[in-house]
């Protein structure tokens, strides 16, 4: 994502010596000050790393029955305070506080979730006699943790998205050192305090606040460290994949989703399941509706429903329980967004609502008639723009929705099983949604994409499995 790379760029281009060892974190919406926090340098990060080998041994002791229990009392931790986390999220992020306090609660589901799957880590045994002259060797093989896993999350899901990182490594038996994104660390920073009085050794989870570049770069190139789980831009996932070594990696990365209408569609469901997932999070949302693919025959009766939505959108103060859509993490992404719709504009595209931007504020917006090779469309926009296209049959929606080089989450609408299947079978996803937008997630699922949206899976269970390793044990029996 260029925010962070323009933010890195400014702290490369200072000598080291006068880097601001301090994060002001500040709201979005007003520019308050809400926290002056450390900014560590490298060589904090490196004692950091150095302190978790520790806590790598010390994480793989705990039994299990003790990680299920600190996951699970952090857990009700949360739940006695979702309005503290709910206006954290919301204070130093994007999301308005109904959209925090859904964030909040899912981090609560994602620790009972790692909780639960704490207990369920099991190995299998392999028949080794089916190979003939085996017949004396009997075994199974078992998972054990990675060790130390550094991770690294995005600005906006401060909270949730770092629980589906530390709740699944704590269920494994591994530490933890995360650095989270330098424009909304607070909430990372609240679950680490939350995990320790929950009972979980310091040295098993460790926040580091600072800038990516700087100790991001440590965390990905240190050999201590035996696994990256990042989240984030593909331009800086790709960066970090370049830089890691030999190490596991998972990257859950960009997208711009594609939601198709076909002309049996439930009309009304596919709008308020699209407009909503456009604009949630002011469409700072991995799985946000990019591009929606409507068959000929539905275009103009759903063109209308969706803009006459998107205009009754309130956009304003994140903290009002009336707001439905707040503002952008700063003013340079929402200047970002405007200049791309504007380079569609100029290039025939046409707006039916929206397009206005007020300081980091950016009005629901609906484009058509974008050419392809538009940012706005080609590239993960990030932010409130969706662009309708008409499309003559199936097959060009299909066509359609597999152009680009992302493939996290399709929507589409359909009564017909067959065609459904048709779209499950082609299009090239990391999950297919039907009758619901590409915006649809439960924690408990896979959850990842293909070609420049990611490696491996998150969602606990499957989380889990990339952070731990198996080892064979076999036994030859008969030479006593
Ligand atoms: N697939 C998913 O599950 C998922 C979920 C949320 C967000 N995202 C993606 O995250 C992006 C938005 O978040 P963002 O603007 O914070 O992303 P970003 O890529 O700018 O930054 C993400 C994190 O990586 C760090 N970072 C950036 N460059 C780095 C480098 N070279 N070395 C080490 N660390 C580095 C940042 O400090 C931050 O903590 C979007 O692309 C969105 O699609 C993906
Ligand atoms: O931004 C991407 C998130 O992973 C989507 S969700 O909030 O987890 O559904």
């Amino acid at each position: 994502m260029e925010l962070e790379a323009m933010e890195q760029h400014l702290v490369r281009q200072e000598p080291i010596s006068k880097r601001k060892r301090w994060i002001e974190v500040r709201d979005p919406q007003d520019h308050s000050l809400i926290e002056t926090i450390p900014a560590a340098d490298q060589r904090q990060m490196e004692t950091v790393i150095e302190k978790a080998a520790e806590g790598a041994r010390i994480a793989a002791a705990l039994p299990v029955y003790e990680r299920a229990a600190i996951l699970g009392r952090a857990a009700d931790l949360i739940q006695s305070r979702l309005e503290s986390f709910a206006v954290t999220i919301a204070r130093e992020g994007s999301k308005t506080i109904r959209e925090a306090r859904k964030e909040a609660g899912r981090c609560v589901e994602t620790l009972r979730l790692s909780a639960e799957e704490a207990r369920r880590i099991h190995g299998e045994t392999i028949p080794f006699d089916q190979v003939a002259g085996n017949g004396d060797r009997v075994g199974y093989f078992t998972r054990f943790p990675v060790g130390l896993i550094g991770a690294i999350t995005p600005f906006n899901d401060p909270l949730n998205l770092v629980a589906h990182k530390v709740g699944p490594a704590i269920a494994a038996g591994n530490a933890m050192v995360l650095k989270p994104a330098s424009l909304t660390p607070l909430s990372a920073l609240k679950l680490e305090a939350i995990l320790e009085e929950a009972g979980l050794p310091k040295q098993v989870f460790q926040v580091v606040t600072g800038y990516g570049g700087e100790i991001g770069d440590v965390l990905v190139r240190h050999p201590a460290v035996r696994m990256l789980s990042f989240t984030g831009g593909t331009e800086a996932g790709e960066a970090i994949t370049r830089k890691a070594g030999l190490k596991k990696i998972s990257m859950e990365l960009g997208s711009n989703s594609p939601v198709l209408v076909l002309r049996d569609a439930d009309l009304d469901e596919a709008v308020a399941s699209s407009v909503s997932g456009a604009f949630w999070a002011a469409g700072q949302n991995c799985l946000g509706v990019q591009r929606i693919l409507i068959e000929d025959p539905v275009y103009e009766a759903f063109v209308e429903r969706f803009v006459k939505r998107a205009r009754s959108y309130r956009v304003g103060d994140k903290l009002s329980e009336e707001t439905d859509m707040g503002p952008m993490i700063t003013e340079k992404e929402a200047i970002r967004v405007e200049r791309w719709v504007q380079e569609a504009v100029d290039r025939g595209a046409e707006v039916l609502c929206g397009g206005e931007r007020n300081g980091c504020f950016f009005t629901p917006t609906v484009l058509i008639d974008v050419p392809p090779d538009c940012r706005i469309v080609c590239e993960e926009v990030f932010g409130p723009v969706v662009s309708l296209y008409r499309v003559d049959s199936l097959e060009g929606a299909i066509r359609e929705a597999n152009r680009y080089d992302y493939g996290l989450q399709v929507g589409v609408f359909t009564k017909d099983i067959e065609k459904a299947f048709e779209v499950i079978r082609r299009t090239e996803a990391g999950g297919v949604m039907i009758n619901d937008s590409s915006d649809f997630r439960i924690d408990a699922m896979p959850f990842g994409g293909v070609k420049s949206s990611g490696l491996g899976r998150e969602g606990v269970k499957y989380a889990i499995q990339e952070m731990t390793e198996t080892k064979v044990v076999c036994f030859r029996l008969g030479l006593g």
